[in-house]
């Protein structure tokens, strides 16, 4: 007698995301940051309006130490040098070795030979999620051979994306795949995979891309998710949680986005499920 197949995974619903938002905010966990300068003070004020606590700690001395006392780490390569790199790949290590949940956003990968090397090294460290942008998912890609072409380049103006989200769907899959990874690949629709199923999570505005680090605070985020879900259900709670407050927050800024990061924090804090009906969608896709 054959076994029966095993019964598909239930999609995430909005339900499944307001009971993460919901555990996340029960623990409170300790997310601890390497990130970039720019994206400092965001980060952490992100992570405290959804119910984390954050810490910022980068040096190589220290890293291994705070990676054993939080509950999750993210590593952001925003703003490189060389003693940041070792603390990186040291942090990621220790996260490895003490069964850490630890996150990559590789920002600007492919722009310079530096940070392209930096994330092909994190990458093999194995992080639960990456998240990046269109130009970054498709240059982190084809850096990792998992897809023909390393098309980031003319897909990216430094941290900037120029292709849209749509356009680097095929390479977030086969880099999970790759990778044994899942991939958060963001944009005006935001993508969640982990090489055998797709989820799309609409949300956001248009305003956050004129606001600098918002991806970086989405990454911060999407760690402190990985403190209470498996890594496929907390890039999806994540995104679909920070896309609903975007889109409250955006909507709050009729005159730019000068305000965006404040408005954004405020509409974190007071999340519920009402809100992500009304403001964020979720579609798996077929692969
Ligand atoms: N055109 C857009 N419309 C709605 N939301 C957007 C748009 N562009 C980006 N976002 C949102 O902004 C956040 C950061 O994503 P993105 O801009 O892709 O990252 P990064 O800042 O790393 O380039 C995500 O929540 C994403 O959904
Ligand atoms: C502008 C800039 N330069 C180096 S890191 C950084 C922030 C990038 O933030 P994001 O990727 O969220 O736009
Ligand atoms: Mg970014």
């Amino acid at each position: 007698m054959t076994a029966p197949p095993p019964s598909p995974k239930p999609a995430p619903t909005i339900a499944s995301v307001a009971a993460t938002l919901a555990a996340l905010r029960a623990r409170r966990p300790l997310v601890h940051n390497i990130t970039n300068y720019v994206a400092m003070t965001v980060s952490a004020n992100v992570l405290l309006s959804l119910g984390a606590s954050p810490a910022m700690v980068h040096a190589g001395e220290e890293v291994e130490d705070f990676v054993g006392i939080a509950d999750a780490l993210v590593i952001n390569i925003g703003t490189l040098s060389g003693p940041w790199i070792e603390a990186m790949l040291r942090a990621a290590a220790a996260a490895d070795r003490l069964g850490k949940p630890w996150l990559l956003d590789p920002v600007a990968a492919g722009a310079t030979r530096l940070r392209s090397d930096a994330a092909l090294a994190l990458l093999r460290l194995k992080p639960a999620v990456v998240r990046g942008n269109a130009g970054e998912i498709m240059a982190l890609a084809g850096l990792a051979g998992a897809a023909s072409t390393a098309a980031g380049a003319e897909a990216s103006r430094g941290v900037d994306s120029l292709a849209g989200s749509e356009a680097a769907v095929a390479a977030a899959v086969a880099l999970a795949r790759q990778a044994g990874t899942v991939v958060a690949l963001t944009g005006e629709t935001d993508y969640v995979t982990d090489g055998t199923r797709l989820i799309a999570i609409t949300g956001g505005h248009a305003l956050m891309p004129l606001s600098t680090a918002l991806g970086c605070a989405l990454s911060a985020a999407t760690g402190a998710f990985l403190a209470v879900a498996p890594p496929l259900d907390a890039a999806v709670a994540a995104l679909a949680v920070y896309g609903a407050a975007g889109a409250v927050a955006g909507a709050r800024c009729p005159g730019g986005a000068g305000h965006l990061p404040a408005e954004l924090c405020d509409a974190l804090l007071a999340m519920d499920e009402a809100t992500l009906a009304a403001q964020a969608g979720l579609t798996e896709i077929a692969l």
